[in-house]
């Protein structure tokens, strides 16, 4: 049998299985049955919001941290847990904070997903998601500053 498609990716499918990143299995189930997300999860961006239009936005010079202190912070579990809002959103990974609000809308798992880990230490649920995934340098503009739990 032939056929001139060249591979999946040039037809609008998922990879076949054996193809796909690692991690799919694990993904923590709370995505809605019936959904208009990808075969990963993936939700349909708002134009002007890919990868990389994120990319110009870190490199725009603007403070995507939303506080004016100009060096890092450390950050309570207390004053963390205040942050839990999709308009102010902060997350731990790997001990640092991060102001995830202006990532919001350009997470390709959708706002939902990314305020599951907000307010709180988003490093495990981050890991079983999507491990390699470079958060330290998507994130770096948006960093807060240390998480000092006590
Ligand atoms: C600040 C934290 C996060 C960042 C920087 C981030 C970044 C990303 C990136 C870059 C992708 C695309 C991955 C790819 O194409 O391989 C993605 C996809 C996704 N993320 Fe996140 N994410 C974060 C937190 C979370 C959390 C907490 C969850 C869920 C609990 C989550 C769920 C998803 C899902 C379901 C997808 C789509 C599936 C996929 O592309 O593999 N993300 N995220």
């Amino acid at each position: 049998m032939t056929n001139d498609n060249d591979g999946w990716r040039t037809k609008m499918e998922p990879p076949p299985r054996g193809l796909r990143p690692v991690g799919n299995s694990t993904l923590p189930q709370r995505l809605g049955a019936a959904s208009s997300r990808g075969p990963r999860g993936q939700v349909a961006l708002k134009p002007g919001r890919s990868p990389l239009d994120w990319a110009r936005l870190r490199n725009s010079g603007e403070n995507l941290r939303g506080v004016s202190f100009p060096g890092p912070l450390r950050v309570s579990s207390e004053e963390l847990a205040k942050h839990k809002s999709k308009d102010d959103a902060w997350t731990v990974l790997g001990g640092k904070v991060y102001n995830i609000t202006p990532y919001m809308e350009y997470h390709p798992g959708g706002e939902s997903e990314l305020l599951r880990c907000a307010g709180r230490d988003g490093t495990k649920l981050f890991q079983l998601t999507h491990a390699w995934v470079n958060y330290e340098v998507m994130l770096d503009k948006c960093l807060v500053g240390f998480y000092v739990p006590h």
